[in-house]
């Protein structure tokens, strides 16, 4: 097949092929997605698009599915559709496929805490499964919480008394939860019970969007199908492990939301977390979900406690100025923490985790630093490290920086790479968006790419020492400028650990 064709090549949501581990049967019937919290910024921004983008490309068939939105707020069905359409409308839809996905779309109003909307919700569904399931009967139900996690004990209560799947053709219930879950250790402990007795395991799709970008997928495929990784992935050979997001704008309308979590719980103890997994993790079994997790819980589970020293705190300047921040907030924007890993493969590897707002550009990369040559001949070190740097965003591209003979008749050497930009190798071809992927992946059933309970646990358990220290004021964020690298403290630390920054190098990606 010729890199053009590369694409998602099946247009179906009934069973999956053997590759993802997930063994599901073909499902058929009524499909009915319900978005709670519909009238929010991650349903317009994220959740409805990624449903159209499914829609688009066949795995939404409108004879089976039916979309729902449910919100307090008080509007109609066109004024939600007329919510949404704008962040649906671009170059690649046509408007005819716009309004007829939009058709689709019904909204019901109600609490979420209160038994009449969703008696309400129930009959609508129950209407749209009548009408579409007739050839097969199955009920299938997908709730997806874009909410405040302060409201999913009483919408997960709500749903299992009024909402539940009744088909005895067939069919199931399922909910997906979005993070913050939680604010602790306890709090996501008592969370987590709280929806444990009222749905399974797995029925429960903890959401990490962060798990469903392309090369964070692409993670597994590149340690355990290439014999290049796997003798040098190890404390012999790394030196050390950045795993960094960067925003460039600073927390924009959610100040209110971002001042009770601050940066750590926004990013590093989910996102960044995850992809530490990924990279740090033994070969599973099998690729079957259960084998994946089992993986990255041990981990987690690994990491020892975090040294105050390893850690340094960022607040942008200018983030208190938002009127739903705190005058005296204590809640950092930016933060590098130090992981140790304290197992046979990774003992002595500090692996940064590094994540600010309101920096100088906005990227999410991993880069993993090797050691420097033995023996060197050629004062490598000069020219700086080997590293293989995995870019999720912007431009998804990875590439190896190392060093070449300087071309012409000259015996010296340059800082060069193996570089594979995706736009360029792969052209032509749509990235999917990760919401589309995971929510697709909830509709097969296949929870490989979703954190399960134990390994928020052990996520938690991690961090909340820190979170504690911060929240009672006992460290405190260091300002730094709006547009900076964040505080200069963080390279320094950085540098501490045994970071080598290579100086006179910048990886261009490729134009076309
Ligand atoms: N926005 C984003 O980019 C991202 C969000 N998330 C997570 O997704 C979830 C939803 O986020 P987002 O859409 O930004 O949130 P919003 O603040 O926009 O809330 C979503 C909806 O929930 C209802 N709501 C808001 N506050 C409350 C409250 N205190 N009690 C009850 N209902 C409330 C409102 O609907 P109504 O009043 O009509 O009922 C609102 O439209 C959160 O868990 C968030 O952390 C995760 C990643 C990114
Ligand atoms: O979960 C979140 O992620 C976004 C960044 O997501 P990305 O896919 O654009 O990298 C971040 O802006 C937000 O604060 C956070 O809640």
């Amino acid at each position: 097949m010729g890199s053009g064709e590369w694409c998602l090549q099946k247009r179906d949501t009934r069973g999956i092929d053997s590759f993802s581990g997930n063994e599901s049967v073909p499902e058929t019937g009524s499909l009915s997605i319900i978005v709670l919290g519909a009238s929010g910024d991650l349903a317009k921004k994220k959740t409805f698009p990624a449903l159209f983008n499914l829609y688009r490309q066949g795995f939404l068939p409108p004879d089976e599915v039916h979309i729902f939105g449910y919100a307090r707020t008080k509007i109609s069905d066109d004024d939600l559709r007329n919510r949404i359409r704008g962040y649906l409308v671009n170059d690649a839809s046509p408007l005819e496929d716009v309004s007829k996905f939009l058709q689709l779309i019904k909204y019901v109003s109600g609490s979420y805490d209160a038994a009449e909307g969703f008696q309400l919700l129930d009959k609508e569904i129950e209407k749209h499964e009548i009408s579409k399931s007739s050839r097969e009967g199955s009920s299938r139900r997908l709730f997806y919480l874009a909410l405040p996690p302060s409201v999913y004990p009483s919408v997960c209560r709500m749903i299992r008394k009024y909402c539940m799947s009744k088909s005895d053709l067939g069919g199931w219930t399922r909910i997906v939860v979005e993070k913050p879950f939680g604010k602790d250790l306890d709090s996501a402990e008592q969370l987590s019970s709280q929806i444990g007795e009222l749905f399974d395991e797995p029925q429960i799709y903890r959401i990490d969007h962060y798990l469903g970008k392309e090369l964070v997928q692409n993670l597994l495929v590149l340690r355990f199908a290439n014999r290049f990784f796997l003798p040098l992935w190890n404390r012999d050979n790394i030196d050390n492990v950045q795993i960094v997001f960067r925003e460039d704008f600073g927390t924009e309308g959610r100040g209110g939301y971002f001042d009770e979590y601050g940066i750590i719980r926004d990013i590093i103890q989910n996102h960044l977390l995850q992809v530490l997994c990924l990279v740090a993790m033994e070969k599973p079994v099998s690729l079957k979900p259960e084998h994946i997790r089992d993986e990255k819980v041990k981990v987690l589970q690994s990491v020892l406690p975090i040294k105050d020293e390893e850690v340094v705190l960022g607040q942008y300047e200018g983030y208190r100025d938002d009127p739903t921040v705190p005058d005296h907030s204590n809640t950092p924007t930016f933060a590098t923490v130090i992981l140790r890993i304290h197992n046979e493969r990774w003992e002595g590897v500090p692996f940064i985790l590094k994540a600010g707002k309101a920096l100088n550009s906005r990227k999410a990369e991993i880069r993993v630093q090797f050691k420097d040559v033995p023996g060197d001949i050629f004062k490598c070190q000069k020219q700086g490290r080997n590293e293989f740097v995995i870019r999720l965003q912007p431009s998804e591209a990875m590439y190896m920086k190392l060093t070449v003979k300087q071309p012409g008749l000259e015996m010296s050497t340059v800082q060069s790479e193996l570089d594979l930009s995706y736009r360029q190798r792969y052209q032509g071809v749509t990235i999917p968006e990760a919401y589309e992927r995971l929510i697709l992946d909830t509709i097969r059933g296949d929870q490989q790419h979703f954190v399960r309970r134990d390994e928020l646990k052990a996520a938690w358990e991690i961090f909340t020492p820190l979170l504690h220290r911060i929240d009672n004021g006992e460290m405190k964020p260091i300002p730094y400028q709006t547009g900076s690298r964040g505080p200069a403290e963080a390279d320094e630390l950085s540098a501490k650990a045994g970071y080598v920054q290579t100086h006179g190098y910048i990886w261009i990606p490729p134009t076309l």
